[in-house]
């Protein structure tokens, strides 16, 4: 320890062999996507026949399960309203929703609801609102004709026997859209509850429907009405949803009739209450063409043949749009 650093070696650089032309080489610039295949051509190929036809029968897979057969849309250029049923057990918040529904897009309040209601939702939309009571005849009536159905759930009660039956309903004749909307979720006090039973409702709700199916939460009530801000997103949800053609509407034609009047005499009715009446019928043709002297169905009445008379009586009020078409 006399004060001395013992100088170190220094390091020798390389200017010959593998190792010094590689420096070289890498010097000069960087190496193209070509020298790195060259180098190492088991990265770049295929390494094993079975992986490789796994690979791309997935892909095949995948892009063959994007295709949907091609239906045929007829919806004429200015097609009629679409059909809005809520549905749902007695006292679940039916006409409720409906009144905010309306209020929401008219920014007016509707007294009683009488009948099917039919508002203009957008630029080139129009939706009527039907009411589905649980009577099974109504219920086979609206799934046929339904666009879309808002499925209303009382989340203190839970799923009851009519949201079962109007599914297995739906199924007959091509399900139609189908939302869930939950009420009555301000019965729970109890955060973690509430949370769970959501949560336990929507997956039962998928699995009755299909897995990832719309749920809407309306999460009580402010002076007798939804919550504004629910009932906006479930109105903006309504107004901009595309619609698929189903199978049965558009195989066959139907009308379906949103007002009715008596023609008939009073002083007819009134002498001889059970004449024949002379009724007008309103609405929109939907499906396919009407054509003359086929049959048709009146639901509750039977079939009968048409006759030109009520088919032009049908068309005049109308409007029938299909006429347009080529
Ligand atoms: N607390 C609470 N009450 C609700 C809710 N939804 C509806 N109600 C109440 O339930 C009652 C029935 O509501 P309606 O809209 O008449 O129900 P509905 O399904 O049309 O009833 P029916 O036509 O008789 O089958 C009303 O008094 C509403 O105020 C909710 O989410 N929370």
């Amino acid at each position: 320890m006399d004060g001395k650093v013992k100088k170190q070696r220094k390091h020798q650089q390389k200017h010959s062999g593998p190792k010094a032309e590689k420096k070289k080489l890498r010097k000069q610039g960087p190496s193209t996507e070509e020298d790195e295949r060259r180098r190492n051509p088991k990265a770049f190929g295929v390494q094993s026949a079975v992986r490789m036809a796994k690979t791309f029968h997935r892909a095949q897979d995948i892009k063959t399960k994007k295709h949907h057969i091609p239906l045929v849309d007829r919806t004429p250029l200015e097609p009629p309203p679409v059909v809005i049923v809520v549905m749902g057990p007695p006292k679940v918040g039916k006409t409720t929703l409906i009144r905010c529904l309306i209020k929401n897009f008219t920014r007016q309040k509707l007294g009683d609801i009488c009948g099917p209601v039919t508002i203009v939702s957008g630029k080139k939309r129009r939706l009527t609102f039907m009411e589905c009571t649980n009577d099974i005849n109504t219920m086979i009536d609206l799934a046929k004709v339904a666009d879309l159905v808002l499925m209303l759930i009382d989340a203190s009660f839970g799923f009851e026997m009519e949201t079962f039956e109007f599914l297995n309903i739906c199924q007959v004749h091509g399900f139609p859209r189908i939302m869930g909307v939950l009420t009555h979720l301000d019965a729970f006090k109890n955060n973690k509850t509430l949370r769970k039973t959501k949560k336990n409702l929507k997956h039962r709700f998928w699995t009755e429907v299909y897995q990832g199916a719309k749920l809407f939460y309306l999460s009580g009530m402010v002076y007798g009405e939804y919550q504004t801000q629910e009932v906006k997103n479930l109105g903006r949800f309504i107004s901009v949803m595309k619609f698929r053609p189903l199978v049965w509407q558009t195989s066959h034609p139907y009308v379906l009739v949103d007002r009715m009047e008596d023609l008939t005499d009073p002083e007819k009715v009134r002498t001889e209450p059970k004449c024949d009446r002379t009724v007008s019928l309103y609405g929109y043709l939907r499906g396919t063409y009407l054509k003359n002297r086929s049959h048709i169905h009146i639901a509750g009445v039977g079939i009968t043949k048409c006759q030109m008379s009520i088919f032009f009586l049908i068309l005049a009020r109308c409007q029938m749009h299909k006429r347009r078409e080529p």
